[in-house]
């Protein structure tokens, strides 16, 4: 089952767009979207898992969520974000905010491997929070993606679409957070394959993320 969360205002049109120089005088500036915070992230993809019982975590092994207890129903999720920082502050706070999300659910990660960008603080923030982390790479990406020493478990994989496939297969639920083209195509290819019913797990994001 693949959803978005929560409801978004319909798209901006070309006129709308951010201006890149400020607005002429009597221009209003166009309405900024909301934003979801990493909680609501983690909520949706349970949500979504609920919603669809035999498709969530519980079909992958997951464990649910006794009543009152933070713990989630997904053993692990994968995060798909930039190898930047990006160009907002609260890109880096939702990264870290999200990972720290996850080790407050007992959650643990999967995403691209890189030690830089969004993609290190946000594994940075599951592995000092203890929680397992997994790093999917190419080895020919390493030398630009890693910097200094990986944290967690790192696998090495032959090219960009086993990556993909293998985020796929080790992952009970995907989150994108604010990416690049890279986030974009990993998003792209997670729910594509979900509406092939290549497999049946949660997709979220949010409206400011790409
Ligand atoms: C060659 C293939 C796809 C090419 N595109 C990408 N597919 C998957 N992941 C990618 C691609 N390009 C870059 N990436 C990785 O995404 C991460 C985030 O990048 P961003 O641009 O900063 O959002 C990063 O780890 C990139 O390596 C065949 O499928």
């Amino acid at each position: 089952q693949v959803t978005t969360q929560p409801p978004l205002p319909s798209a901006p049109t070309r006129s709308q767009e951010a201006p890149s120089a400020p607005p002429p005088p009597g221009r209003r500036e166009p309405p900024a979207f909301p934003t979801p915070t990493p909680t609501d992230q983690a909520m949706a993809v349970e949500a979504m898992a609920e919603k669809n019982t035999g498709a969530g975590a519980g079909a992958a092994g997951g464990v649910a969520p006794e009543s009152g207890d933070r713990r989630s129903r997904f053993r692990r999720i994968c995060v798909y974000c930039g190898s930047a920082k990006g160009r907002k502050a609260s890109y880096q706070d939702a990264a870290v905010e999200l990972g720290k999300e996850l080790v407050e659910r007992g959650i643990d990660l999967v995403y691209g491997g890189g030690s830089i960008g969004l993609m290190g603080l946000v594994s940075h923030a599951v592995h000092d929070g203890g929680r397992h982390v997994i790093g999917v790479i190419p080895k020919s990406l390493m030398p630009r993606e890693v910097t200094g020493e990986p944290v967690g478990e790192v696998r090495a994989v032959s090219g960009m679409h086993e990556r993909k496939a293998e985020m796929v297969r080790s992952a009970d639920a995907f989150i994108a957070l604010p990416g690049g083209y890279g986030t974009l195509d990993e998003l792209l290819e997670v729910l594509t394959w979900a509406q092939l019913g290549i497999h049946k797990k949660p997709v979220t994001t949010n409206s400011d993320s790409l």
